[in-house]
């Protein structure tokens, strides 16, 4: 679809009346037509019209699983790995020996993903226990798991250095005598990174930007707070300081901000080498490359990504005059987001009229923002499709909003869906597979959908749905 619509430009729906299309978005040619770049590789329409994944149509997910259901193409989330596994290995070969990918659990983790992660040969960046636990239950070793937070507990920690973890980010001075004290008791050292605030502005939303100075994360490198933390790491025996990190953000387009972000970084590295004579072996650049939602994104290829930040890292070391160190990277939503549709049954549909005589059609899902907080959220933008048929109608502008009591409860916020759409289809809403399932909740008391994973005409759960049993048995009467 093309960019060019003009903005606010009035669509006349069905019914006579107009609501107003937002400037991305291009009124299909055909309402049946699946964008490549938004859907897992596997999906299609079959002969009848539904919707296909991994050889199954989506009738029989349901039918086995019911809705809301996340479907997780398993060929495609592991295909995204490698190509990121691959991509980075190839581009630093020569600098580095290849860097390494640490896929971001927090995007999306169950045994099975974490499984996946481990026979693929990619690494695991853990921000919690749970993350942890699931992780190494999936067989992660140890060594292959980072563990972030900026607020790890004690029992984290002892948790993490029991398992024997590659890394353990730290993130706050106090931090820092934590660590190094419960390393003491398990009489073990602790590999160690320090997280820095490099003070970038990444371009992306407010909520998820994380390393300009004002917000909870890292240490800043501007305040000298990450000057004072080497000190204090390389002063403990417990500690050994493997390197530093920085993430800037999530869904960034523009490499623009890794640069810089690589530059401060490679500049306290050398720093910290002529000045304490000690050379951090690792760097580690974070995650947060984009991925596409709707038509109006369009994300890097791993390949240039990788190419690019080597490009970035080798000059810098060469102005710095100091070898390249072991460079890894952790994408999360760029592996498992796009790997990912929810289905949902369409019940209520409301054309309500607008002030100007335009109006405004509300088809209402069996899910909703405990499934999808993302836009009530960050105000982000997916699109959808009718999936159980395929649909010879207009499209009509349309908003998808769940069954929750909240007004701001929308799934899409705007999207041409047929207009004979109604209760009892089957729709679908591409791109759910990072940060969605992993931050869904149970408001309204609703329980959580499931997750399956389908490949080669074979669906398996990988997070089974939870049952109002399930929330009974949390209550403590
Ligand atoms: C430290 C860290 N690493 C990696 C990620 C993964 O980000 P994304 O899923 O945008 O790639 C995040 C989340 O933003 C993060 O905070
Ligand atoms: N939850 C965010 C990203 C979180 C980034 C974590 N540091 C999102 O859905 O976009």
């Amino acid at each position: 679809m093309a960019h060019s619509h003009e903005a606010g430009a009035l669509h006349a729906p069905h019914n006579g009346a107009t609501a107003v299309v937002p400037a991305w978005l291009t009124p299909p040619a055909d309402v049946n037509e699946l964008l490549p770049q938004l859907w897992a590789r596997t999906v299609t329409r079959g002969a009848d019209g539904s919707l296909q994944v991994g050889g199954i149509a989506v009738a029989e997910l349901v039918e086995q699983f019911g809705t809301p259901l996340y479907v997780l193409d398993e060929e495609d989330f592991r295909a995204r790995a490698a190509q990121f596994r691959d991509a980075f290995a190839t581009a630093f070969a020569d600098l580095c020996g290849g860097a390494d990918v640490y896929y971001a659990a927090k995007s999306f983790i169950a045994t099975g993903v974490a499984r996946w992660i481990s026979e693929d040969g990619l690494n695991l960046d853990t921000a919690s226990g749970g993350e942890l636990a699931l992780g190494l239950r999936g067989g992660v070793p140890g060594e292959r798991i980072a563990l972030h937070g900026n607020n790890k507990s004690r029992s984290e920690i002892h948790a993490a250095l029991t398992a024997g973890v590659g890394r353990i980010v730290l993130d706050s001075l106090g931090e820092i005598d934590l660590v190094a004290d419960v390393a003491r008791e398990l009489d073990v050292v602790a590999p160690v990174f320090i997280r820095v605030t490099v003070g970038v502005e990444a371009h992306t939303h407010s909520y998820i930007a994380t390393a300009h100075e004002d917000q909870k994360f890292g240490l800043s490198l501007a305040g000298g707070q990450a000057l004072t933390a080497v000190e204090a790491v390389l002063a403990r025996p417990e500690l050994s300081l493997r390197g530093l990190h920085s993430h800037i953000g999530s869904q960034i387009f523009d490499l623009g901000g890794f640069e810089v972000s690589a530059r401060r970084l490679l500049e306290l590295h050398a720093r910290i080498e002529h000045s304490y004579g000690v050379t951090l072996p690792e760097i580690d650049l974070g995650g947060g490359f984009g991925m596409a939602y709707t038509s109006e994104h369009t994300p890097l290829a791993p390949e240039r990504i990788a190419t690019r930040l080597a490009e970035i890292v080798a000059r810098e070391c060469l102005v710095q005059g100091v070898a390249v160190p072991k460079v890894s990277v952790e994408p999360g939503r760029a592996i498992s987001g796009p790997s990912t549709f929810t289905l949902y049954e369409v019940g209520a549909v409301k054309d309500v009229a607008l002030e100007g005589g335009t109006s405004r059609r509300y088809v209402s899902v069996d899910g909703g923002m405990s499934d999808n907080i993302r836009t009530a959220l960050y105000d982000a933008d997916y699109s959808a499709t009718l999936a159980s048929r395929a649909s010879q109608a207009p499209g009509v502008l349309s908003r998808v909003v769940g069954k929750h009591c909240e007004s701001g409860d929308v799934v899409v916020k705007d999207e041409f869906l047929p207009s004979d759409a109604g209760a009892g289809d089957l729709l679908a809403v591409p791109g759910t597979g990072a940060y969605c399932r992993s931050m869904a909740s149970n408001y309204n008391q609703v329980p959580r959908p499931a997750v399956v994973a389908v490949r080669d005409g074979v669906a398996r759960l990988l997070v089974r749905r939870e049952t109002p049993e399930d929330l009974l048995a949390l209550d403590a009467g």
